[in-house]
């Protein structure tokens, strides 16, 4: 596997990108983009515009023609590479969070016990009860530990194909504004395709729009006239029902630790909610 740069977010580039799918059929067209190091770009585009297909090329797990990917300076399917998280349904329909298991086993599972601080900030984050059982929850919040599972290595690059569908309002919200800290405080890059565009101006730096496997519009958030489009009052039923989720959390007050007095609030950095050792 080859190391991404250290101390640089990757940079995701495709020239000349076209990609026929085993049988044949095609997959992208000429797809050309150039994402920069720390951004964070919305991948746009109709139901079978090839977003999926872009971003597993990028993660490697498709192999992409020569020299047309390159994610901070590597070809992704050749050369492997450490850092890369790419969340999609495969992932979100792995069995194992459906079984009879706690949630600290599962976050210990995937390196909770190493990168602690992480975990707790995505415990409190995604307002996961770790007394939950993974059989007997809702859809989201499965989702939301799914979340702080696949998020809790400090990935360099992070690919997300729509994995929020589950998730309530504040939750996503809560969750993208996660992201952009995280891309604001330490060298990653995101690129996240969704059609759920709900109190999210204010989250890309980029956009790219997707159509029939080709890049029909691509550019920095700036470049783009948002404040000139029509307000249909769909933001503002979002703010309506973010106050509302709110005042619901705020009602229900913060989760309790299992068998501990202490709450959620503010666990970062007190040492954790369980006595596991840090190698
Ligand atoms: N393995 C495959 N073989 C042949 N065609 C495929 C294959 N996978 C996807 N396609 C086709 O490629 C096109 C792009 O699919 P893709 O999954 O990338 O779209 P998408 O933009 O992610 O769509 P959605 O919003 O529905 O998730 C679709 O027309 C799809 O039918």
């Amino acid at each position: 596997m080859a190391p991404l740069l250290d101390g640089l977010a990757p940079s995701v580039v495709t020239k000349a990108l076209s990609y026929r799918f085993p049988d044949s059929s095609a997959g992208l067209a000429d797809v050309n983009l150039s994402l920069p190091p720390g951004s964070r770009t919305l991948l746009i585009g109709a139901n079978g515009a090839g977003k999926t297909t872009l971003l597993r090329l990028l993660s490697g797990k498709r192999l992409a023609p020569t020299a047309t990917v390159s994610v901070g300076g590597i070809d992704p399917f050749k050369d492997g590479l450490e850092g890369v998280t790419y969340l999609g349904l495969e992932w979100v329909l792995n069995p194992i969070v459906r079984t009879d298991i706690d949630v600290p086993t599962l976050l210990s599972s995937v390196g909770g016990d190493y990168y602690q601080s992480r975990r707790d900030e995505l415990v409190r984050i995604l307002d996961i009860d770790l007394a939950w059982r993974m059989h007997s929850v809702s859809d989201g919040e499965r989702r939301r530990v799914q979340l702080a599972m696949g998020l809790l290595r400090p990935w360099r690059i992070l690919l997300l194909d729509e994995i929020t569908v589950d998730l309530d309002l504040l939750s996503r919200s809560n969750f993208l504004d996660f992201l952009k800290r995280e891309t604001e405080s330490r060298p990653c890059t995101i690129v996240y395709a969704t059609h759920i565009l709900d109190n999210l101006a204010d989250w890309p730096t980029h956009l790219v729009h997707m159509h029939l496997g080709r890049v029909r519009d691509f550019g920095s958030i700036s470049t783009f006239n948002i404040g000139g489009v029509k307000n249909s009052g769909n933001s503002r039923l979002g703010e309506l029902v973010l106050t509302w989720l709110r005042q619901d959390l705020e009602e229900r007050g913060p989760r309790k630790i299992p068998n501990q007095g202490r709450t959620y609030e503010n666990l970062e950095g007190k040492g954790g909610y369980g006595n596991e050792k840090v190698p």
